[in-house]
């Protein structure tokens, strides 16, 4: 890899660093030749030391000896000799030796210091660096030296022996002893100035090096120190600001602080200074996009906290206006909005409507002008267009959109910089907004916008939730209502009749006064369903309820149990006073209604049950009613009547009988048989008429006369009656295919049989299926038949006729039958009641009534039948007056099949 050149400021770097090897160079020659110096200085010092301590010793000497041989004291011989011996090296030098010996021991006659160096002076000078020439000369004048200390010593023995004292002096202060004398100071002035010259020579000679020395440091430290400026102002170019600048600005990077922009000059672009300004800005606006995520990432976080209570608001809340409420309170508490607020549209007046608000600012939805009309300035902001757009609305920048410019005041004001306008929806249509409003520009962006949205289906699945549980409550409204109250009338029905009896009966218990339980019922109601329609029936009822509750005092109460059937509770009344209610019921129940094109006319029948007489509870003063009741109308209707103990047990029978009836057809318990109908003529059985007989083991046998009623009260008597039919037309037909005389079998047929629509094919139906013509069954109605609607039963049995069904009246004469309605029934026979036939042996009038019967039914063209005929005297006046059959225990009682076809083939 190719290294990159080295930079200006590194080369400079290493021009310094050199530089500085070079100074230290200088400097450290500079000090050897200072030392060279001072060393040459000291040779030189010694040198002539040496030198002045030779010519000094040889004074000493001369000195030491001239003075012992003047005094004659030993101690200047001693001195004497010591001198000798330190300059030969047999003595240690003292110590300031340099100076003059006669001064070292002279003084208080003190000895010199001992030193430490022992060595002869000829050595010290060598080691000294003399040259060879001086030593020479020195070892010259060293020699003379030693010539004149034998003389010297010659004196001072001679001194010492006591000789001449004149001799020794002079002989050391003659000529010889001068000449000697200067012939050892001649060498050692010549090798004085010989060192003299030598070591100024080389102390010349080192100081010259060390300014040369001193010159190269002096110039490389000028060199170094230009270096270093250069140095200095290549590092400045190199950072582009000062250090200083530059260590601030580099720890305010390290705290993360890009408060202040850096600026970098042109020039200082291409510097470190330049490239941390580049830096600077790069992390700042690193920064400030990690704070814009931060602040947006902060922003979503409250806005889910704050979904997340929308959805704790959606399950806590119990109605829409505390979920507005809480919802708006979330999204600013938690979600960071500065204001929220939901309206509803008022469709009327085309315009917005404040459900809920929070945050900051509300008090301006108070005065809140917002349309849906995009004519209006208040119609063309955000609500408007979401609402036009059917999109939610974002609204970046509040204060400055032109659509939000009729409320950039308001914005301005309370400081919103954002806002949104998201549709509410409740089964696909908008039914208002939600508009949260923020702070911050730009505060919707894309994740903000999803979790609002998400927000806002929330709120929507909320609303649905709402109308559900509203419709549930309703619903269980509804349900309690239809609990307790009868839908038709809005009378309490059957439960809530119970449980505010029983509080009556208590009261009444407890008061210790009477109370009176009736039960009213329409007499042949069902006929008006039936013919007129229940709706016609429904609005009769109704009617009769708004005029019964009329008649009632504060404190009674009346209730329908169901059908027509009416239940009156009158607290505090005595039996009489009950009459007299009765009494005014029956009058207003009798009075005529208007349904429609119809003017009806009904009565009704009333049975009284007193508490405490006829019973301690409400369910025995129930049955007792009815039981009543039941009597009113055995006894023909329209009345009323009180409890007796009697009818308490006719009510138990005829319960029983029910009961027992139910599965009478299942358990085999019926049994059909023919009476004989013969014909007065011919003498001849031509008919037979079917009787029902039913036996049970607990009951015995039972007459029709007591449970037909219970069958017809209980609406047994349809599928009774059909078996019956069945099993009647089945007997015809064997009887026919037996070969015996064609007869017309005669089967009773009720009036509730004779009200079903499907009467007439039913018939067909069961002869179609056991294969009997129709010519060869009667049907037997009582006038009572056609008295509810005269016209449904001529309708009815114009289809039976025209099936080829014959028709006969029973028990004629007995009813409310008319001519003219005869005449339009399609009957061909009248039977004449046995209640007539049984007396009119005895009875004129009986007598009259069946003749006159006769006579009509002629003139009308019908055939008659007279029933009960049991005396030969009966049978006399019918033929008498030319009636044409005749049934009854005089020709035969009822028989069964097999006795029938007995007589039958006996004829
Ligand atoms: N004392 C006396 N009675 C005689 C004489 N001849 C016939 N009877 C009785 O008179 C009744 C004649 O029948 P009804 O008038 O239709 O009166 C019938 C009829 O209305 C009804 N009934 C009987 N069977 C049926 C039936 O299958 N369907 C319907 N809807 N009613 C029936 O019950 C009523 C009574 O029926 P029963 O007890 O069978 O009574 C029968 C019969 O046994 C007589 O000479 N003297």
């Amino acid at each position: 890899m190719k290294s990159s050149p080295p930079s200006p400021f590194a080369s400079y770097l290493w021009a310094c660093f050199g530089t500085l090897l070079l100074v230290a160079a200088a400097f450290m020659l500079y000090v050897w030749t200072e030392k060279r110096i001072d060393h040459a200085n000291e040779l030189r010092y010694t040198s002539h030391n040496l030198i002045e301590e030779l010519r000094q010793s040889s004074d000493d000497l001369t000195r030491m000896a001239r003075t012992y041989v003047a005094t004659g004291e030993a101690q200047y011989r001693k001195n004497y000799q010591e001198i000798v011996d330190i300059r030969e090296g047999r003595a240690a030098r003292p110590k300031n030796y340099e100076n003059v010996y006669w001064d070292l021991v002279m003084a208080n006659d003190r000895r010199p210091r001992q030193g430490e160096l022992t060595a002869p002076l000829m050595q010290l000078m060598r080691e000294a660096h003399f040259a060879p020439e001086e030593l020479a000369l020195l070892a010259a004048a060293k020699n003379e030296s030693d010539k004149l200390i034998g003389l010297e010593t010659t004196a001072m023995d001679l001194r010492a022996g006591g000789g001449d004292v004149v001799q020794a002096t002079a002989m050391l202060h003659d000529a010889v002893y001068h000449r000697a004398k200067a012939d050892i100071m001649r060498p050692i002035g010549e090798v004085s100035e010989s060192v003299d010259r030598r070591t100024r020579l080389l102390v010349e000679e080192t100081s010259l090096d060390a300014n040369v020395a001193r010159i190269a440091f002096m110039v490389s430290s000028v060199v170094l120190v230009l270096l270093v400026w250069r140095t200095k102002r290549q590092l400045n170019a190199s950072l582009g600001c000062s250090v200083d600048q530059l260590r601030a600005a580099m720890e305010k990077l390290g705290r993360g602080d890009f408060s202040v922009a850096l600026q970098a000059s042109a020039q200082a672009q291409d510097s470190i200074w330049g490239w941390l300004v580049h830096t600077q800005q790069s992390l700042a606006r690193l920064d400030a996009e990690r704070s814009a995520a931060l602040e947006r990432t902060q922003r979503v976080s409250r806005l889910y906290s704050a979904l997340s209570q929308c959805n704790q608001a959606i399950v806590r809340s119990h109605s829409e206006a505390e979920l507005f409420e809480r919802i708006c309170r979330d999204v600013v508490c938690y979600g960071g909005m500065a204001m929220a607020w939901i309206g509803l549209i008022d469709k009327e007046h085309g315009r917005i409507v404040v459900a809920a608000s929070f945050g900051g600012g509300v008090e301006y939805l108070d005065q809140l002008e917002v349309s849906l009309d995009a004519g209006t300035p208040e119609g063309r902001g955000p609500i408007g267009l979401s609402y036009r757009s059917g999109q939610p609305y974002w609204c970046q920048d509040y204060q400055h959109a032109p659509e939000t410019a009729y409320w950039h005041a308001h914005g301005a004001r309370y400081g919103w910089s954002s806002s949104a306008a998201i549709p509410l929806r409740r089964d696909g249509e908008i039914i208002g907004f939600f508009a949260p409003y923020s702070s911050a520009l730009n505060a919707f962006d894309q994740e903000v916008r999803e979790l609002l949205l998400e927000m806002t289906l929330d709120i929507e699945f909320a609303l649905k939730n709402f109308d559900r549980e509203a419709i549930r409550q309703q619903a269980d409204q509804r349900v309690q209502y239809l609990a307790h109250y009868d839908v038709l009338t809005g009378l309490p029905n059957r439960s809530q009749l119970h449980e505010r009896a029983r509080q009556l009966v208590e009261q009444a218990r407890s008061k210790r006064t009477p109370m009176a339980l009736m039960m009213l019922d329409l007499d042949h109601f069902k006929d008006i369903n039936d013919s007129l329609g229940h709706t016609v029936g429904d609005a009769l009822l109704s009617e009769l309820a708004l005029r019964l509750t009329g008649c009632l005092r504060d404190g009674d109460m009346v209730a329908r149990l169901g059908g027509d059937e009416f239940i009156f509770v009158l607290p505090d009344v005595s039996s009489s006073e009950a009459s007299d209610v009765a009494r005014q019921l029956l009058e207003m129940a009798g009075q005529s209604y208007t349904v429609g094109p119809h003017d009806l006319k009904v009565s009704a029948s009333i049975g009284i049950a007193m508490y405490p007489d006829d019973g301690a509870d409400v369910e025995t003063l129930l049955q007792r009613a009815d039981a009543a009741m039941y009597q009113v109308k055995r006894a023909g209707r329209h009345d009323f009547r009180f409890f007796t103990a009697a009818m308490q047990q006719r009510a138990a029978r005829h319960l029983q009988l029910v009961n027992a009836l139910r599965y009478a057809v299942e358990r085999d318990q019926l049994r059909v048989v023919y009476q004989p109908q013969v014909s007065l003529k011919s003498g001849r059985v031509v008919g037979a008429e079917a009787l029902l007989r039913w036996s049970t083991p607990e009951l015995g046998a039972v007459s029709p006369v007591e449970f037909i009623p219970a069958a017809e009260e209980s609406g047994l008597i349809i599928p009774i009656g059909e078996w019956v039919l069945r099993q009647a037309v089945r007997q015809a037909r064997v009887w026919l295919d037996a070969g015996l005389p064609p007869l017309v079998m005669a089967v009773n047929l009720s009036a509730i049989q004779f009200r079903s629509a499907d009467l007439p094919s039913r018939v067909a139906q069961i002869l179609y299926e056991e294969g009997l013509p129709p010519e060869y069954l009667e049907l037997e109605l009582t006038e009572g038949v056609a008295l509810q609607d005269p016209q449904g039963a001529i309708n009815t049995m114009t289809q039976l006729h025209d099936r080829g069904i014959r028709m006969s009246i029973d028990d004629f004469g007995t009813g409310f039958s008319s001519l003219s309605h005869l005449k339009k029934f399609k009957v061909y026979k009248l039977k004449i009641d046995q209640s007539f036939v049984r007396d009119i042996s005895t009875d004129a009038e009986d007598k009259a009534i069946v003749s006159a019967i006769i006579n009509m039914a002629r003139s009308l063209g019908l055939t008659t039948i007279a029933e009960g005929v049991e005396t030969v005297e009966q049978l006399d006046f019918l033929r008498e007056q030319l009636c044409d059959e005749i049934q009854g225990y005089h020709f035969s009682k009822p028989l069964l099949p097999e006795a029938f076809r007995a007589l039958l083939e006996k004829e």
